[in-house]
C-alpha cells in the first residue's frame, strides 16, 4: 500500500490541518501519517489557541516515521515557526524524501494568522527548494511574489517571481476569486490551468488542507504532478458539493461523500 505522510498543526474541530489531511488520504484508499507542529485551539467560527511542539519532538516524530514507514510522499501544512521550518526540512533531506508537496499555509479562512512574522523566510528559503510543487492561494501569492493578482496574467507573473525560489511546480489556487475556481499551475516554464466548477458553499474550512493532500495522495500513487492536481480538484469539488452544513461559521467538507453508498 501506498503511505502519505502529512506534517501540520492539529485541528480539533476536525476540518483543517492534520485532520482533513488524514481523511483525505483515507478517501484515497492509501496510508496516512501524521508528525503534528502544533495544536490549534479552533472551530468553524475562528483559531483560539495555538501550542507549538518543540523542535525537539517534531524531530522525533519524523524520525519514527521514516526510519519505520518510507512515505511515498510528503504534504507540508501549517508549520508557523523558524525553528520547526529548519527542523522539517534537515530531515526530509537526511531521509532524502520524496514528492514534497508544501502549502504555505498563512491565515486561516477566518482570518487568523497561523505564521510567525520570521517564519515566512525560512519557509522561502528553507521548503520551497525541496518542494515537487507549492500550492498558495491568491493572498499567500500575493504576498510571496509582491505583487497584486487580479487578471490571469498576473497569476504567470507572481509565478514567475516565486519560481526563483523553487525547482518545482507553483499553484496558485484561485478559490478566492468571485467569479470562478480555476487554478494555475506553473511547471518548469510551462503553464497549466484547471477549470474548476465554483460551487455555491460557504463550508469551505480545510479547502487548501484537503487539495494538497490530495495532491500528494494522487503523486503517491505515481501519477504526474498536473494529472495529481486534476484528480485532486475533482475530489475537492466533489467534498464541497456534498454540501455538509456543521457548526456556525465556515463549516467543513465531506470527506467520505464517495462512501455514502456504503452505508
Ligand atoms: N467555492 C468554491 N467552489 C469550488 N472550488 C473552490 C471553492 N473555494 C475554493 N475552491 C477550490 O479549493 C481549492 C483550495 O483553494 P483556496 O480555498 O483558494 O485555498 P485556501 O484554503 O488555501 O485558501 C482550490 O482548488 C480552489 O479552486
Ligand atoms: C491546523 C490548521 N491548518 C491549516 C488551516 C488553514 O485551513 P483553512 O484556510 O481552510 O481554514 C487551519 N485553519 N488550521
Amino acid at each position: 500500500m501506498k503511505t502519505v505522510l502529512t506534517i501540520a498543526g492539529s485541528d480539533c474541530s476536525g476540518g483543517a490541518g492534520i485532520q482533513a489531511d488524514l481523511k483525505t488520504i483515507a478517501a484515497h484508499g492509501l496510508y496516512g501519517m501524521s508528525a503534528i507542529t502544533a495544536l490549534t485551539a479552533q472551530n468553524t467560527t475562528g483559531v483560539y489557541g495555538i501550542s507549538e511542539t518543540t523542535g525537539e519532538f517534531l524531530a522525533s516524530q519524523l524520525d519514527c516515521i521514516f526510519q519505520d514507514i518510507y512515505p511515498d510522499a510528503v504534504k507540508i501544512g501549517m508549520v508557523s515557526s523558524r525553528e520547526l521550518i529548519h527542523v522539517i526540512a534537515e530531515k526530509l533531506k537526511e531521509y532524502k524524501a520524496k514528492n514534497i508537496v508544501v502549502d504555505p499555509v498563512m491565515v486561516s479562512t477566518s482570518g487568523s494568522r497561523l505564521l510567525k512574522d520570521d517564519a515566512e523566510e525560512a519557509l522561502e528559503e528553507c521548503l520551497f527548494p525541496l518542494a515537487d510543487v507549492i500550492t498558495p492561494n491568491v493572498p499567500e501569492a500575493e504576498v510571496l511574489s509582491g505583487i497584486k493578482i487580479r487578471e490571469r496574467e498576473d497569476f504567470c507573473q507572481a509565478a514567475k517571481i516565486i519560481a526563483q525560489k523553487t525547482a518545482g511546480g507553483i499553484l496558485i489556487k484561485g478559490g478566492h476569486q468571485i467569479e470562478d475556481a480555476n487554478d494555475y499551475l506553473y511547471l518548469k516554464g510551462e503553464e497549466h490551468w484547471f477549470s474548476g466548477r465554483r460551487v455555491n458553499n460557504p463550508n469551505t474550512h480545510g479547502t487548501g488542507c484537503t487539495l494538497s493532500s490530495a495532491i500528494a495522495s494522487n503523486l503517491a500513487a505515481g501519477n504526474s504532478l498536473p494529472e495529481s492536481i486534476r484528480k485532486a480538484k475533482e475530489y475537492l469539488t466533489g467534498a464541497l458539493e456534498d454540501g455538509l452544513n456543521l457548526g456556525a461559521g465556515s463549516g467543513p467538507l465531506n470527506h467520505m461523500y464517495r462512501l455514502k453508498d456504503l452505508l
